[in-house]
């Protein structure tokens, strides 16, 4: 799975943090790594292991190696009271926070499928990963939705998602699929590493299946118990959308569309907004 990336690791754009100078104890530096699903947990996760040890592959199922320079540029945890949202993310499993990204549970970017420019796919369709399917969805009135065909761990990471780019909101003509890119007050809560603010807001807009990616498919929860995934920016002013709790196989996926929207659709629909508020930075 060359393709597959750590965010931080093979795409500097999401976490470019110099590394903390770490001097391993001796016994240590004998350590390999390796980045697995963590069956028990359903997550992503990294095993360490001292040389001779072999993994335990009735709870892990190895993903790929993780070089040792790799794993040393990972995360380091910081107190609660030194939590700066630009730099910090909240591990959900640990209920830690680290800079800049948990060093036991990261995020691990999952790529669109390759499309091929077909008459018959539109290329919505067609960069969907193998993992999904598309179909009706499960929310009466929705449209269509994407679900799972196995297990979606936490960690995994998909997109960015795309679309046309407007420069404005008056040029966006169907309501829903399009995310609003901008650094306004009321939208602090962006993860941007290394630090910066964006020129100017604009919206990414996936209405058209020719010029988005299979994320377009993708509807809003109803509630907190149906908020498995969310959305999230970071510093190139792309928009990911991250798993935050197991998805199991046959579930649809529902990712929430953001304070604005999200809480729009689900007055105008379903008559109720009564989605959790999270503290990781990437939820907003
Ligand atoms: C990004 S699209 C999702 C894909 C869409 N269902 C389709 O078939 O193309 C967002 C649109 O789906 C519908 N939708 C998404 N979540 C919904 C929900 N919880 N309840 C009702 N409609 C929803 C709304 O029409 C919304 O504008």
């Amino acid at each position: 799975m060359a393709s597959v990336q750590i965010p931080g690791i093979g795409e500097p754009s999401i976490t470019t943090a110099e590394p903390e100078e770490i001097i391993l104890p001796v016994e240590e530096q004998k350590t390999s790594y390796r980045v697995v699903v963590d069956v028990d947990r359903q997550a992503i996760s990294i095993v360490s292991l001292r040389i001779g040890e072999i993994i335990d592959d009735h709870r892990y199922i190895e993903i790929q190696p993780l070089p040792e320079d790799h794993y040393q540029r990972m995360g380091v945890r910081v107190e609660e009271i030194d939590y700066d949202e630009n730099l910090d993310i909240h591990c959900d499993i640990c209920d830690t926070f680290y800079r800049p990204f948990c060093r036991e549970h990261p995020l691990f970017s999952i790529p669109d499928k390759n499309y091929l420019p077909s008459p018959i796919l539109t290329r919505a369709r067609g960069t969907m990963p193998p993992l999904f399917d598309i179909k009706k969805s499960k929310i009466p009135n929705a449209g269509l939705g994407v679900f799972a065909k196995m297990l979606i761990p936490i960690g995994f990471v998909f997109g960015p998602y795309a679309g046309a780019r407007r420069e404005t909101d008056t040029e966006i003509k169907v309501d829903g699929y399009a995310w609003e890119i901008n650094d306004k007050e009321s939208e602090k809560k962006i993860f941007i590493f290394p630090l910066k603010s964006f020129q100017k807001n604009f919206y990414v807009d996936g209405a058209d299946e020719n010029e988005s990616n299979w994320l377009r498919f993708i509807n809003s929860p109803r509630g907190e118990e149906e908020q498995k995934f969310v959305g999230f920016f970071n510093s190139t002013e792309k928009v990911y959308y991250r798993v935050i709790m197991p998805i199991k196989a046959k579930d649809e996926l529902l990712v929430w569309y953001g304070a604005n929207f999200g809480h729009k659709l689900l007055k105008a629909v379903h008559k109720t907004s009564n989605v959790k508020k999270a503290k990781n930075p990437f939820i907003y």
